[in-house]
């Protein structure tokens, strides 16, 4: 559901990635696609046919030997005339073959500009658009099957069946408004009240699913901190599987921040390593006291490790310390790491308190830490591999969209009101448009589709 025409320009972009590589593609599209090609290919170019062939410059001096195709609009994935120029792969050869392209009327395509155009030709919708970003960038095998799965419309559909719901009963609505004569009174009968409830669960469905497939796409961010010597780099190099941080049994070893990409069983982590939270004398050292304050302050769940074996009582991170509290702005999940209980009279164990956890493991033996992942997977809602991918702005247009479906209910349950009713649906329908661009702003479509690659 495209607003916006394109500028009717033909764009030209390597499409392979930058380097040397066995092949390397130069796309063309817009209204000079064929003629361009043709141009440099020496011959015009037959319909979704492989033609080997020269390639040449304007001064007809050979850059290169490959493979042109033509895909004629509407069929191609931009849905204008697409022309591919397939040569080798190395950056020099591929330049030559741009400038030439330039040379004979096209210009270079912004970052995400082909994608953009399938976009605004109604090839893909806004949320496909976006998985494609999704697929190229993902860093897990589920995250790149999720991403497919929305760039195949799982998502999107998704999304088109809820406006469709909010549509009917919209409908439905504004004519028992409109018509108040009529014999069955439609808002009083139960059935608004009904559809609507159906329609409040199913959303919360989908939005379970986004949530996980956002979980997939860009990961948790986990902050390791506590007191010197608790045996924070330890719990990271047991988590990561590597010896990535220094372990000495010296109070204020980590000054830095330390970061690990890790995943467990799927789920793509952060885990974030601090220095020692203490008072300092010295100024390299609270410098990353100052940083581990602010990665904490940053987190999605935080663990904070504490030595399990000296004579540790009270599990409560507020009273271990006052300032941990202090200093958060927001809740965040907290697992209380009580660490070394190799040297503990207690074996691994794990506890759940009313605000937090606590796992009793060993970072050296990995005693232990089995719990602490399973109960990470838990406590982050991971459910394995999910059904699509979905960003932020996504999870933000369903909470907005169903916001609106909760304070249409409070409308008609507290005060019958169908007036109100209809105006939180069409809020619902409007926030639903915004995640597939049936509702979009130059803005958001420009913030979306700079940050593809170039070429894409
Ligand atoms: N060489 C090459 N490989 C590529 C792409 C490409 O542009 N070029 N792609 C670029 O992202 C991806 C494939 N995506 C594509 C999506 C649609 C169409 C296309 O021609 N669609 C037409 C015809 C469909 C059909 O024949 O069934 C259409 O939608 O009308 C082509 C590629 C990955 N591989
Ligand atoms: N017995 C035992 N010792 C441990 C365990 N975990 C860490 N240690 C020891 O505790 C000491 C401190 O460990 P680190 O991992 O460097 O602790 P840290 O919290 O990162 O310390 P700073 O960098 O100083 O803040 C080292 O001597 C570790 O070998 C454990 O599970 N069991
Ligand atoms: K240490």
């Amino acid at each position: 559901m495209s607003q916006l025409p394109t500028d009717g320009d033909t764009i030209v972009a390597i499409a392979t990635a930058p380097g040397r590589g066995g092949i390397g593609i130069v796309r063309l599209s817009g209204p000079l696609a064929h003629s361009i090609a043709a141009k440099i290919a020496h011959q015009p170019l037959q319909p979704r046919h492989a033609h080997y062939c020269t390639f040449s410059d304007t001064q007809g001096e050979p850059i290169d030997s490959g493979i042109a195709l033509y895909f004629p609009a509407p069929h191609s994935f931009t849905g204008e005339d697409v022309t591919e120029l397939q040569g080798h792969g190395g950056p020099v050869v591929l330049d030559l073959l741009v400038n030439t392209c330039l040379a004979l009327g096209a210009r270079s395509a912004r970052p995400g500009e082909f994608s953009e155009r399938a976009y605004l030709n109604d090839k893909l919708d806004l949320a496909q658009a976006e998985a494609i970003a999704d697929l190229i960038n993902s860093t897990t095998e589920h995250a790149a099957r999720n991403a497919n799965r929305s760039l195949q419309g799982a998502f999107s559909n998704a999304i088109d069946d809820l406006v469709a719901r909010v549509i009917r009963l919209r409908v439905y609505v504004e004519a028992a408004i409109d018509f108040p004569e009529e014999e069955i009174d439609f808002i009083g009968d139960g059935e608004v009240s009904r559809q609507l409830q159906s329609l409040i669960e199913h959303l919360e469905q989908v939005q379970a699913q986004a949530r996980q497939g956002a979980l997939l796409r860009e990961g948790m961010k986990l902050v390791i901190a506590g007191r010197p010597n608790a045996g924070k780099s330890s719990l990271l190099n047991a988590l990561s599987g590597q010896e990535t941080a220094i372990v000495t049994p010296i109070e204020g070893t980590t000054r830095d921040v330390l970061r690990e990409h890790i995943q467990i069983d799927g789920l793509p982590l952060h885990i974030v390593d601090t220095a020692g939270l203490r008072e300092s004398p010295d100024a390299i050292e609270r410098e990353g006291i100052r940083r581990a304050w602010h990665e904490i302050a940053t987190a999605d769940h935080v663990l904070l490790v504490v030595d399990g074996s000296a004579g540790f009582t009270s599990p409560d991170p507020r009273d271990l310390w006052p300032e941990f509290h202090a200093q958060m702005q927001r809740e965040i999940p907290v697992t209380v790491i009580l660490n070394k209980c190799d040297i503990s009279a207690l074996g691994p164990t794990i506890e759940e308190f009313e605000t937090f956890t606590t796992v009793r493991l060993s970072a050296r033996t990995g005693d232990g830490l089995e719990l602490l992942k399973t109960h990470l997977k838990q406590s982050m809602g991971y459910a394995g591999e999910g059904s699509f991918s979905a960003r932020r702005r996504h999870l933000q247009s369903l909470d907005e969209a169903h916001s609106a479906l909760l304070e249409g209910w409070s409308q008609l349950e507290g005060a019958g009101a169908g007036e109100l009713l209809a105006e939180d649906l069409r809020a619902c329908q409007q926030a639903l448009g915004e995640i597939t661009g049936q509702v979009s702003s130059d803005q958001l479509l420009g913030e979306i589709f700079s940050s593809f690659c170039i070429g894409k």
